[in-house]
Order: C-alpha cells, then sequence, then structure tokens
C-alpha cells in the first residue's frame, strides 16, 4: 500500500484520485464523461483499483426524536418535541483493497453488510469520511452507466446508451446487432423500456453496457433478474471483459453466479471486509458461517 496518499479526512471529497500521472497522482472528477470506447488498452495485471482504509458514513436526517422505537412523528405529538435528529449509518468501516487488470471480483454478504456502498464510493457517487479510492479511469456503474429512458424503445435505448458510453455513430452501427442479440429481447426491442419486466430492462442494460470496453466495470445484483441462460451468457461476457484486461467487480447473492463468472470474492460483514481471496475458499467459509447462523 505503499503507492497510497495518507488519509485525510477533511479532503475527502469523493474525488476519484488517478495513479500514474507524472506528479504521481492526480484527481478527476466523478462527474467527468465516459471513458470513450476502445480505452481498456492496457495489459493485465496492471494496479486498476485501489481502495484504502475507506469510510463511509450515511447521514439520515429523522423526522423527529425517537425513543426506544416509538414513531418519531408520533413521539413529537405526544411530547410536544420539535427537534429533528440525525441518525449515522456506518457502512464502509475501513475497508482496503487493490485489484488488478483482468480481476473479476465477487462481493458477496449478507443484507446491509455495506457491498452496494463500497460499490458506490469506488464509483465515485458517494464521499468518503476518510480513507481514499484510487482509480486509473473512471468506473462505470452497471445501472447507472448508461441511463437509459423509460418512454424510448429498447431499439433507441441501445443507440443512446452506447452514444453516452462514448462510442462513435460508426461504432454503435457496427456494435448494433450483437447488443441486440446478446439481450435476447426479440420483438419487444420495438416497444418502449418501461413496458419491460425488470430483468427484461436488467438484460438491455448488462448488453449495452458491456458493449464497450471499460477499465472498471461495477456490477450491482444486475444478473439476479436474469434466467440461468442469460447467467451463462453473462459469465462468458465478463471472461471476455476479463481477458480485455478491464476489472469487474461483481455484487451478488447468486453464489451460483459468483461461481460462474469470478476469480476472487470479497465478503463483507457490517461494513468491513471479512475475507478476501480465491472463489472456491472465500465461498465455503460463507457457506460455513451462513450453515451455522453467522
Ligand atoms: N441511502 C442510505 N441512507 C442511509 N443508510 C443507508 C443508505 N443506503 C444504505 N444504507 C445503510 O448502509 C448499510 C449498508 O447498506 P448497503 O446497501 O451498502 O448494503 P448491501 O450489502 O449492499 O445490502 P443488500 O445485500 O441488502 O443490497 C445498511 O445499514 C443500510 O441500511
Amino acid at each position: 500500500m505503499s503507492t497510497c496518499a495518507a488519509n485525510d479526512p477533511g479532503d475527502a471529497t469523493g474525488s476519484i484520485q488517478v495513479p500514474g500521472g507524472p506528479g504521481g497522482t492526480t484527481t478527476t472528477s466523478p462527474t467527468s464523461s465516459a471513458p470513450p470506447a476502445g480505452s481498456a488498452t492496457a495489459a493485465p495485471g496492471e494496479l486498476s483499483v485501489l481502495v484504502d482504509d475507506l469510510h463511509v458514513t450515511y447521514r439520515v436526517p429523522m423526522a423527529g426524536g425517537r425513543r426506544g422505537g416509538a414513531p418519531g412523528a408520533v413521539w413529537r405529538m405526544l411530547h410536544g418535541e420539535r427537534g429533528a435528529g440525525t441518525r449515522t449509518v456506518r457502512a464502509v468501516r475501513g475497508v482496503s483493497l487493490m485489484t488488478r487488470r483482468g480481476d473479476v471480483i465477487g462481493v458477496i454478504g449478507r443484507n446491509g453488510s455495506g457491498k452496494s456502498t463500497l460499490l458506490r464510493a469506488i464509483a465515485g457517487l458517494l464521499p468518503p469520511d476518510a480513507g481514499r479510492v484510487y482509480v486509473r479511469e473512471r468506473p462505470s456503474l452497471l445501472g447507472v452507466d448508461p441511463g437509459l429512458m423509460g418512454d424510448l424503445s429498447g431499439e433507441r435505448n441501445i443507440v443512446l446508451g452506447c452514444l453516452a458510453m462514448g462510442m462513435s455513430a460508426r461504432q454503435v452501427r457496427d456494435a448494433f446487432a450483437g447488443i441486440a442479440e446478446f439481450a435476447g429481447l426479440g420483438e419487444a426491442l420495438d416497444r418502449p423500456l418501461r413496458t419491460y419486466s425488470t430483468g427484461m430492462a436488467q438484460r438491455l442494460r448488462f448488453a449495452i453496457t458491456t458493449a464497450a470496453p471499460h477499465e472498471v466495470l461495477l456490477i450491482d445484483e444486475a444478473l439476479a433478474t436474469g434466467d440461468a441462460e442469460f447467467r451463462h451468457r453473462s459469465a462468458r461476457r465478463l471472461e471476455e471483459m476479463r481477458a480485455e484486461a478491464g476489472t469487474v467487480f461483481l455484487v451478488s447473492h447468486s453464489l451460483a453466479a459468483i461461481e460462474e463468472s469470478c476469480g476472487r470474492a470479497v465478503w463483507m460483514e457490517a461494513g468491513r471486509v471479512r475475507m478476501d481471496g480465491g472463489v472456491p475458499e472465500v465461498l465455503a467459509a460463507y457457506r460455513e458461517n451462513e450453515a451455522h447462523g453467522g
């Protein structure tokens, strides 16, 4: 971890630090545009993401003072209180991990263990309280990139989604048939996206997002709604991305999807990494733990 800057909560703005510039580190905004298609050119094995002692806390404004589980509004009415407090939830508590190009990492853990928060922080969508996230290129969080539009047909969403990811009109034309085939939605592609089932929309999102190379792709439960056949195809696509030296994080409660797609697993528990290692070892320990009720 010697390449990390020291933690500095006072300067933890949520920006993404990009190591490797002439001065050692440079910073890019999380809202900068997505990397253009074809940008994942570097060799496998190079450092891609460094998470250094990351802490993320949600601050939730309370509607009214809660005491012992009494509903805030009711308590306020009964006691004439007006002050609204803030509750803090420490969702990620000191996570450190390092990934290399070509890694496909499954993130597992119980509900509320901090998996999605970790991904959103890596994507630059949540500011850390302390610690840092270093990435070479802005990561893409599936479901956020590309943002699809409910009133537009699947076909139009393919075109706009690809353009939004930085593909040229020619690249979109070349990729269109492959994306439509991968999504496997048949005639439904003519229909507005809002008429799709959750699983259908996720298929389309996955097909569009993975059509462009990504340095770092973050996938949060996107495969959960797909059927087994789509899961197999998704696993093959992730393998291709791995071979193209992208880094993929896959959050899933489906241990089968993790086994099928990932080469490494990170087990989150109460905001911390409980175990990080090969998929067979981590999943065996996780299953054992679940079988004994944690
Ligand atoms: N927007 C939010 N505001 C306040 N607390 C939040 C928010 N999002 C998540 N949390 C809390 O942060 C903790 C971690 O949530 P997170 O969604 O990261 O867990 P998770 O492991 O992805 O859970 P799941 O498997 O259920 O999707 C939980 O205690 C959750 O209640």
